[in-house]
């Protein structure tokens, strides 16, 4: 099991600032978020590989069309991990992990949104993708919704990706997916919103070690 720290609402150098203050040694993956993306484009990705060269980077870009050309773009900024929506064509997807493999990259497929999770798990499953991820995204979580049943579902569903988990993992509610052992949990506001950074994210990589 690997850690993520996500961060969504900072810029480029909020982002270095965050990596340096959580401690890259208390995490596995950084994620620049999709909120990240938009407003600062790619040169996020460059400036987060750059600054931190031995982190796996994570550009969470949920495409949903012109994959490969997107994955390429993302692979080149240095990501060494492209997000890809379930929702997507099975086109998209299939020309992601094609994308990806050219560069020795790896494909998570959020599932955020999608009805049907047991069945287009076992879709996508069969597409090549590294990770299958559920995600209870930010509009979800406001009227208290979370992944913890719908990692389950895929677990059960998936016979070859690794399995993920995000959405507003905290903490004390990071037990419940620790218990499911997936390959990856995702956290970003359970980290970058608490007073004790380091601590918070120590106390969790210590957790899934454990776990
Ligand atoms: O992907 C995310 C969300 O859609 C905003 O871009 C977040 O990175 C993901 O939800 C993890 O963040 P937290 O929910 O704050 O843990």
């Amino acid at each position: 099991m690997k850690l993520q720290l996500a961060l969504d609402l900072v810029d480029i150098q909020g982002a270095i600032d965050m990596v340096n203050e959580v401690g890259q040694e208390n995490i596995d993956v950084v994620e620049i978020g999709t909120p990240v993306v938009i407003n600062e484009g790619l040169h996020a990705v460059k400036a987060i590989k750059e600054a931190f060269p031995n982190l796996t980077v994570l550009a969470d870009l949920k495409i949903m069309d012109a994959a490969g050309y997107e994955v390429n773009q993302a692979s080149a900024a240095g990501a060494d991990i492209i997000t890809i929506l379930g929702a997507s064509e099975d086109e998209s997807i299939k020309g992601a992990v094609a994308e990806a493999k050219k560069d020795g990259k790896e494909i998570l497929v959020d599932m955020i949104a999608v009805k049907d999770l047991a069945a287009r798990a076992k879709e996508v499953d069969e597409f090549g993708v590294d990770y299958i991820c559920v995600h209870t995204g930010y509009d979800l979580q406001a009227v208290g919704k979370n992944s913890f049943e719908d990692l389950k579902t895929i677990k059960a569903a998936v016979k070859n990706a690794k399995t993920a988990i995000a959405g507003g993992i905290k903490l004390d509610t990071l037990k419940e997916a620790v218990e499911q052992h997936p390959d990856l949990i995702i956290v970003g506001g359970g980290i970058t919103t608490v007073d004790n950074k380091q601590e918070v994210a120590k106390a969790m990589k210590a957790m899934i070690n454990e776990g």
